[in-house]
């Protein structure tokens, strides 16, 4: 309708929460409503887009879904961002909806102050944040230190926040959120699952709703639909790096943290793949890891998912003819943390079927 303002939802949450397997079905239930879809990645292979992409719903097509893989939003709203949207808008047939799904190290806040930009601001409005959580890591405590520990470590020693980018990111996507999704409770007890959602109640904003999910599963009409206009809320909902930096007028830095691409062949021991990519993930600390592989003698496309040592592997969709094949696998870990040259080593002996274990 001309003059009302598409509303957009932005799907943020830590790597591996779970963000595209919630988009994936949310798109499944789009009931005629059309959707644009952009996703911004960590790493230089798409694969979330690509996962979407394969996953032969109506609303998942090329058009709908819009990649930007320049790592991160907050860092390219103007270049990349922006252009972006007004390409978005200008288009004849607008959409009804807009969903962004955030790399799963990015800072909701600067995107959702990138809305009040005049010419975004006119047209869109943010319907609300909604942060998906790993219900499961946070219950193994993962991302749920002790507060007042960490509190006062951090009067003691203003450095120390730098040294748990993992934990800072983690609050600053609850500080943002206006629904929050506690997923993967297919993997904890129902204790363990009221117990996180207290904790993670405790460290989000007052009137913010938490609501369980298994695989991504939430009716359509509690992620859509919020109305919060969140883009007049960020600013009062400042991030680590925001509080710390105020009035430096200092750009945040993605140092932290650190993504390549392995490519190799074909996958020789589809088998053993688990097992083999278990033991190097274990031993070089390694956050995430995603990718497509070619299996010998199957024209479908293998998917691996790692977050942390869960494992899953699904074929999606056949390959189509001309595109390129082998095994490409994105890995993420912390700055200084990954030895680029071993871990590519090994990658490529688990790919090719030799794997010391
Ligand atoms: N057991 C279980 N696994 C899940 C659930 N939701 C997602 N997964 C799995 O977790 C892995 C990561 O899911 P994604 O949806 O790709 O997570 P993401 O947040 O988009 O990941 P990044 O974009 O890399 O940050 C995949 O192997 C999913 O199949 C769930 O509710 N339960």
């Amino acid at each position: 309708m001309l003059g009302q303002k598409i509303p957009t939802t932005v799907v943020t949450g830590f790597l591996g929460a779970g963000k595209t397997t919630l988009i994936r079905h949310m798109l499944g239930e789009a009931k005629g409503r059309r959707i644009a879809l952009i996703i911004n990645e960590f790493g230089d292979l798409g694969v979330d887009g690509g996962i979407l992409k394969g996953c032969g719903l109506e609303a998942c097509t090329e058009d709908d879904v819009i990649e930007l893989t320049n790592g991160c939003i907050c860092c390219t709203v103007a270049d990349d961002f922006i252009p972006t949207m007004t390409k978005l808008l200008a288009r004849e047939e607008r959409p009804d909806h807009i969903v962004i799904e955030t790399s799963g190290l990015a800072l909701p806040q600067p995107l959702v102050a990138a809305f009040n930009w005049p010419e975004i601001k006119a047209e869109v409005t943010v319907d609300g944040v909604v942060t998906v959580i790993d219900a499961a890591a946070v219950a193994e405590g993962r991302f749920a230190d002790d507060e007042e520990k960490i509190a006062a470590e951090r009067a003691a020693d203003a450095s120390i926040d730098h040294d748990n980018p993992l934990e800072e990111l983690f609050e600053d996507q609850i500080r943002a959120a206006d629904l929050i999704v506690l997923n993967k409770a297919d993997l904890i007890d129902g204790t363990t699952l009221e117990r996180v959602t207290e904790e993670v109640a405790q460290a989000s904003l007052p009137a913010v709703k938490v609501v369980a999910a298994r695989g991504g599963v939430l009716p359509i009409d509690v992620l859509l639909g919020l109305n919060s206009a969140t883009e007049d809320l960020i600013a009062d909902r400042k991030s680590h790096h925001e509080m710390e930096h105020e009035g430096e007028g200092h750009a945040h830095d993605h140092d932290e943290f650190e993504s390549f691409v392995v490519s190799g062949g074909p996958l020789a021991d589809p088998d053993g793949l688990k097992n083999a990519l278990k033991a190097v993930i274990e031993r070089h600390d390694i956050l995430r890891l995603k990718g497509f592989a070619e299996v010998p003698g199957k024209a479908m496309r293998l998917v691996i998912q790692a977050v942390g040592q869960r494992i899953e592997t699904y074929f999606d969709r056949p390959f189509t003819p001309g595109e390129a094949r082998g095994t490409r696998l994105v890995v993420i870990g912390l700055h200084d943390g990954l030895d680029e040259t071993a871990i590519e080593k090994e990658l490529l002996a688990v790919i090719a079927g030799n794997a010391e274990g």
